[in-house]
C-alpha cells in the first residue's frame, strides 16, 4: 500500500505557482528522500501532506484516504518534525514528553521507551535549554513518536547538526525504519545525505519532479568524479583516457567514473606505469550538476 500519494498536486501562492503537478508515491516501509534546492517547494509539499495548505480533492492521499476529508484520522497516524521542535526549554527532556503524554492520553511507560530509543536516557533530567541542537531534534522525534504513528515526516532533520549529531540522526532513522517498521519521509537539499540513508528518492526542481525512484536507480543515472593527483598528470591523463573520460586541469585529473571499483582499476593502471598517486578522492555531483544531467540526458 502507498502511504503517501499525490496526484497532479498543484499549489500557488497568490498568482505564483509553487507546485506544478506533482505525482509522489511513497511505499510503506520505505525511507523516502525528498530532495530539492532551497525554494524548490519541499516545505510547501510537506504542508500539503499535513493538511496545512488547501489543495484540490484527491490530490493528496495518505494511507489511501483524502487529506481533505479524513484529516484528523490521517494526522493521528503521522509524526512530524518541521524545522525546529516545539519544546519547553525550561523543563527537562522527561517532563517535556510527560506533558505530551497527558495531552495525548499516552501511557507513561512510553516515555522511558522513547528516551532509550533516541539515546537521551542519561540526559532526561537535564533542562532542554542545555541540550545540543541534535539532542533537541532527537527529543522532537521522540515527541513525534509518542502515539506510535506509522509515518514520520522530517523536514531537513540534519540541518545545523554537527558531525556527531548527523551520525546519531542517521542511526535513529535507520533503527526506526528497520526495527520498528516506520515509513520515513525526509526532505533535504543535500544529495549525499539522503543517498546514504534513503531507499527511495524524489527530486524536486522549481515545483516539478525531475526524478522519482529507487536510490540505486538514481546512482546509475549519473556519474561520479574521481579527483586524482599524481607524479605525472599529463602521462596519467593519456593512459586513463583510453578507458575513462578525463579532464586535465592545472593541478589534477578529473575522471568520470561509474562503478565502485573504478578507483582500483585506475590505481592499477598508474601503478603499472610507475606513476605515484598523491591524491585520489571521489566527489559526488552536487544537486545542480545532477539536475543538469537529469534534464539533459533523458
Ligand atoms: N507564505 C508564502 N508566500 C509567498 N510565497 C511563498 C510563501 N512560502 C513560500 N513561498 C515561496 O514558495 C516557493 C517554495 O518555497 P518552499 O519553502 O516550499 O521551498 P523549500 O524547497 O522548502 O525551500 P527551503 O529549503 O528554503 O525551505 C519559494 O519560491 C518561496 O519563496
Amino acid at each position: 500500500m502507498n502511504v503517501i500519494e499525490t496526484n497532479s498536486l498543484v499549489y500557488t501562492f497568490g498568482s505564483k505557482p509553487v507546485l506544478n503537478g506533482i505525482d509522489l508515491t511513497v511505499q510503506r516501509g520505505s525511507v523516502f528522500g525528498f530532495l530539492g534546492p532551497n525554494g524548490s517547494g519541499k516545505t510547501t509539499t510537506i504542508r500539503t501532506l499535513l493538511g496545512l495548505a488547501h489543495v484540490p480533492e484527491k490530490s493528496v492521499m495518505l494511507f489511501g484516504k483524502d487529506i481533505r476529508t479524513h484529516r484528523i484520522e490521517i494526522l493521528k497516524n503521522i509524526g512530524s518534525l518541521i524545522e525546529y521542535p516545539a519544546l519547553y526549554n525550561h523543563l527537562n527532556g522527561y517532563d517535556n514528553l510527560h506533558i505530551l503524554c497527558n495531552l495525548t492520553s499516552t501511557p507513561k511507560k512510553r516515555i522511558k521507551e522513547l528516551l532509550d530509543l533516541v539515546l537521551l536516557t542519561d540526559d532526561s533530567s537535564k533542562k532542554v535549554s542545555k541540550y545540543s541542537l541534535g539532542m533537541k531534534q532527537r527529543l522532537g522525534i521522540a515527541a513525534a513518536l509518542l502515539t506510535d504513528p506509522d509515518l514520520l515526516i522530517l523536514d531537513e532533520p540534519t540541518n545545523g547538526l554537527d558531525p556527531a549529531g548527523i551520525r546519531d540522526m542517521r542511526h535513529l532513522i535507520k533503527t526506526l525504519n528497520q526495527d520498528f517498521g516506520k515509513t520515513i519521509f525526509i526532505s533535504s537539499h543535500l544529495l549525499y545525505e539522503v543517498e546514504m540513508i534513503c531507499s527511495h528518492l524524489a527530486i524536486l526542481n522549481e515545483g516539478k519532479l525531475v526524478f522519482q525512484g529507487k536510490a540505486s536507480e538514481l546512482r546509475n543515472k549519473y556519474a561520479k568524479l574521481l579527483l586524482v593527483d599524481t607524479s605525472d598528470n599529463k602521462k596519467s591523463a593519456e593512459l586513463i583516457e583510453q578507458q575513462y573520460p578525463v579532464k586535465l586541469t592545472e593541478d589534477l585529473l578529473e575522471i568520470v567514473v561509474k562503478e565502485e571499483n573504478d578507483a582500483a582499476v585506475i590505481s592499477r593502471i598508474l601503478f603499472r606505469n610507475d606513476i605515484d598517486i598523491y591524491r585520489l578522492e571521489p566527489r559526488s555531483q552536487n544537486l545542480e550538476e545532477l539536475f543538469f544531467n537529469l534534464t539533459t540526458n533523458d
